[in-house]
């Protein structure tokens, strides 16, 4: 069946982009030591106040020259030397040379640096050059890196492992951060079982609140889970009371299709307010959105690859978003498909894949077994979607597919 004879799915961006634009981010704003600083969400640009390197000084362990006077075989007279830490405090005259350490400054009048192994040190305690060398090789300039005054790093940037090193090396110690988001979890479905439990006939082991607990924490928030809630209106709309009070986000699974026990939309409506959406994606063509009195409410669909897809294509940018953080978009690849990869046209596939480079360099792409939106073992084999178009049909092995990588919050 053709796209166009799928009424009321809506493609997966248009949608976003509705979502996205029907919320802010929360409010405030926190201080925190740059040791806790990983992974939250900057609340104001950073600007620094020094130049990084703050100095000229050297990348190599050689000598402090002036490059005008080196010559194969030139001797210059050794002055003393430059080390990290301890400055040379004279300066180099014609004629002369400073022994000089990686990351030492460099003395006034020199303009370059050799390296120690292009050189030999004379009974006479001159030092002998074994070439010319161009004027400034191996130093590194004041401000080569980092300019006093330019903003280093963005408000929306979550900080990564290199951010904090930067924000070290200009010498800040802490920053100001947007603060965690409270996100309450509820899982529905009478048939559902914790692990560790024992299971009855019919019952499963619930394992949606473990995957979105994981990927929201990966987002760095405050994870309450609520548990499970029996499928009956009065059990939903306590617990949507009670995760509305404690929460600024609350996310529910299961519930939100059209059969008899799926009543996540009517107590949505009735407390708050809803849109819901069968998305022109697979899986999770189910999905609900909108907010309680007190926060902003995401239902995704029940089946745990649809929940997990869904929470990673939809929930997490709309969490980043009130989080304050800027959006990137994922990395999409072209990629040869290894193999026959069955599809119908109507919704864009999302399927589960493992992408490797072939021997030509190319990248390959296989899916990981049954595809279902059931069957989670695809996604834990997996380290990439095959993201299918929309129109299209079975794809046949040797034929360009495009894969999106599992990023930080799937990897
Ligand atoms: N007549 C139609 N039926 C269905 C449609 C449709 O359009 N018309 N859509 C299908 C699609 S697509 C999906 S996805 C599911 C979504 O349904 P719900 O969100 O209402 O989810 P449930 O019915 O509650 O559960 C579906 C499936 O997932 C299991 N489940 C639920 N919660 C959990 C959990 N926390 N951990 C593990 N597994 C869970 C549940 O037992 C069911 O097997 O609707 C289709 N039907
Ligand atoms: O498309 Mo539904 O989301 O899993 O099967």
């Amino acid at each position: 069946m053709a796209a166009c004879d799928m009424p009321g799915l809506t493609p997966l961006d248009q949608a976003l982009t509705t979502l996205l634009s029907g919320i802010e981010a929360l409010p405030g704003k926190e201080q925190v030591p740059l040791q806790q600083a990983v992974g939250r969400v900057l609340a104001e640009d950073v600007c620094s106040t020094l130049n990084v390197p703050p100095a000229d000084n050297s990348a190599m362990d050689g000598y402090a020259v002036r490059a005008a006077d080196l010559n194969a075989g030139c001797e210059l007279t050794l002055l003393g030397k430059s080390m990290a830490g301890h400055p040379f405090s004279g300066s180099v005259a014609p004629g002369e040379c400073v022994r000089i350490m990686t990351g030492a400054l460099l003395p006034a009048g020199a303009d370059t640096v050799v390296m120690q192994e292009n050189t030999t040190v004379l009974e006479s305690g001159r030092v002998q050059f074994q070439a010319s060398a161009p004027q400034g090789d191996n130093v590194r300039y004041c401000g080569d890196d980092i300019r006093a005054g330019q903003v280093i790093l963005h408000a929306g940037r979550r900080l990564r492992p290199a951010d904090v090193g930067l924000l070290a090396s200009i010498g800040i110690a802490g920053v100001s951060v947007r603060p965690r988001l409270k996100v309450a979890l509820l899982a529905t479905g009478d048939e559902l079982v914790m692990p560790g439990e024992p299971l009855a006939d019919g019952q499963i082991y619930q394992s949606n609140s473990f995957t979105v607990a994981a990927v929201a924490k990966r987002l760095g928030c405050d994870v309450l889970d609520l548990g499970k809630v029996d499928d009956s209106p009065e059990a939903l709309r306590q617990a949507f009371i009670q995760a509305d009070r404690q929460a600024d986000v609350v996310i529910t699974s299961g519930g939100v299709s059209v059969g008899e026990a799926d009543y996540t939309k009517d107590i949505l409506a009735e407390l708050g307010e809803i849109s819901f959406w069968k998305l022109a994606i697979k899986p999770g063509k189910p999905f609900a959105s909108g907010r309680l009195p007190n926060s902003v409410f995401i239902g995704l669909p029940g089946n745990p690859v649809s929940a997990l897809v869904t929470m990673h294509q939809l929930a997490a940018p709309m969490l980043r978003k009130l989080a304050g953080e800027t959006q990137t978009a994922a990395l999409r690849l072209p990629a040869v498909a290894a193999s026959v990869i069955r599809k119908s046209p109507g919704r864009t596939d999302f399927q589960r894949g493992i992408w490797q480079l072939n021997e030509q360099g190319q990248i390959v792409v296989r899916p990981t077994g049954g595809q279902s939106s059931g069957v989670l073992s695809s996604m834990s084999q997996a380290n990439c979607y095959i993201v299918l178009e929309q129109m299209r049909g079975r794809v046949n092995e040797g034929e360009t597919v495009t894969v999106e990588p599992f990023d930080a919050l799937l990897g």
